[in-house]
């Protein structure tokens, strides 16, 4: 008791796992592939392979995002706004990636979802199930959320060398309003995990570790290594 209320006044049940799985993360959240576009150095191929692979992800995302939305109904005030200002991103992100594929002359309706894509949809289709806890289904969706914030938001850094061409796909989840959005679903995800039995944090601790382990293989694909 005494220690979840230190948790509360300090760092969460979040930062104590960022803390301890701190290299998984840096994995996930500084991958080469991101590093490449930071430096300006990156393979345009390899961003093109990224981007069709998004865009599945993305399509795939929207189903989970509804199961939450779900959950969200039962859960306390506030909750339910701030997913529905995520559903609204994703109407906006997929409308974006149409655009974007456009521009970059990729034809997404030909476009095949690769192993740890498929994987990582998997992932999310397991978490859509009623039976999930909510606390665990928060957990991984602010992950989800914040691997992207935090990897996009190292190329808007002064001192970096994105390419002017991919400056929007980095603003898009690097902003600071989509940085505001993942601190809300800390919270969130905080103040559930601050109540939840034991059996609920080693489930939300795992489905948080399965998400890195899954964004560093999405990353890898987009270099072409699988
Ligand atoms: C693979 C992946 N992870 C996270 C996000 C963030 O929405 C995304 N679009 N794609």
């Amino acid at each position: 008791m005494a220690i979840k209320k230190e948790e509360e006044v300090g760092g969460g049940i979040l930062e104590t796992w960022l803390d301890k799985h701190s290299s998984m993360y840096n994995k996930a959240t500084k991958h080469p592939f991101i590093l490449s576009i930071r430096d300006g150095t990156v393979d345009l191929s390899s961003f093109k392979r990224w981007l069709g692979q998004d865009y599945l992800f993305v399509r795939e995302f929207v189903p989970f995002l509804a199961s939450l939305l779900l959950k969200a109904c039962k859960e306390s005030d506030g909750d339910m706004e701030i997913l529905l200002g995520g559903m609204a991103s994703l109407n906006d992100e997929i409308s974006w990636f149409k655009k974007e594929a456009f521009k970059w002359n990729i034809l997404l309706s030909t476009i095949a979802p690769q192993n740890p894509n498929k994987d990582y949809c998997r992932l999310l289709e397991s978490l859509t199930s009623p039976e999930v806890n909510y606390t665990v289904a928060i957990t991984a969706f602010w992950a989800i959320e914040a691997v992207y914030q935090e990897s996009f938001s190292l190329c808007l850094r002064s001192g970096s060398n994105t390419p002017a061409e991919l400056m929007d796909t980095c603003q898009r989840w690097g902003n600071d309003g989509f940085g505001q959005y993942c601190c809300s679903l800390r919270t969130i995800a905080n103040r559930n995990l601050l109540n939840a039995p034991e059996d609920v944090l080693r489930m939300a601790e795992e489905a948080f570790l399965h998400v890195l382990e899954l964004e560093v293989r999405f990353w890898n694909m987009s270099l072409g290594e699988m």
